[in-house]
């Protein structure tokens, strides 16, 4: 995250660190959400190399441990079959890990709230993006949870030329565009928009431009959760 600050700890129970084994140790890769006790929602192209996988829920510091996380290992990996990993343009950025074992729910352990199939939010509706990635373009990641103010932009700003023109398409949303954005270690994480009252996660962390991260009117782009309600739900009955 790009901006931002560091999040209040737990604050955002739903968000998850995956990692891969590397070694004798495990190395944070991406974000995630617990969408149920043993599922786990994340960008494709966070997990379209096969790796040994293990999911941390209840963190924030990624270099201590403060006994509140829980540390699950993944029985199955789901990428969307639509997925292309030459072209994050085409969209179905999206996969499911499912979990050896349950969580168990406690106040540093949430499940994240999903909109319902087809809620698109208004242009400026409050979003935030929350992260390890790295603080800044080619930085180091964050050892700590961090959160930055990336209001929703709408799809026709989005998708007008001097911003992602075409590239953008109706299955992502776009957010910020300005100084705040996501980076490389955020992919595959929320974005958490404020809906009645209630967060809710309406994006994937995505992409961001090849330029930098946080270039202007190049928004973080994220997955459109609303769009893959269907394909979640068929593939959590198929297990
Ligand atoms: C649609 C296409 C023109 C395109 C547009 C932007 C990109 N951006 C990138 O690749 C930049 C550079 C480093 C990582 N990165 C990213 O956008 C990475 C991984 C994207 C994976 C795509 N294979 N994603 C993130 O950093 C994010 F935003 F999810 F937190 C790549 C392709």
């Amino acid at each position: 995250v790009v901006g931002g600050d560091v999040a209040k700890p737990n604050s955002w129970p739903w968000q998850i660190s995956l990692q891969y084994r590397s070694g004798s140790s495990y190395r944070h890769t991406c974000g995630g959400t617990l969408i149920a006790k043993d599922w786990v929602m994340t960008a494709a192209h966070c997990v379209d190399s096969s790796r040994t996988w293990r999911v941390v829920i209840g963190e924030h510091d990624l270099n201590s441990n403060s006994g509140r996380e829980q540390v699950m290992t993944v029985k199955t990996v789901h990428i969307h079959k639509l997925w292309d990993s030459s072209n994050v343009a085409n969209g179905f950025d999206i996969a499911l890990m499912h979990l050896t074992s349950e969580a168990t729910l406690t106040a540093y352990a949430q499940l994240g709230s999903l909109p319902p199939k087809g809620q698109i939010l208004p242009h400026n509706n409050l979003c935030y993006i929350t992260g390890w990635g790295v603080t800044s373009t080619g930085g180091s990641i964050s050892s700590q949870l961090k959160q930055a103010y990336l209001p929703m932009v709408g799809h026709k700003t989005c998708t007008s030329s001097s911003w992602w023109g075409s590239t953008v398409s109706d299955t992502m949303v776009c957010g910020g565009g300005g100084a705040e954005s996501g980076c490389n270690g955020d992919s595959g994480g929320p974005l958490n928009c404020l809906v009645d009252g209630k967060y809710s996660v309406h994006g994937i962390a995505s992409f961001v431009s090849g330029y930098g991260c946080n270039t202007p009117r190049k928004p973080t782009v994220f997955t459109r959760v609303s769009a893959y309600i269907d394909w979640m739900n068929m593939t959590q009955q198929r297990g």
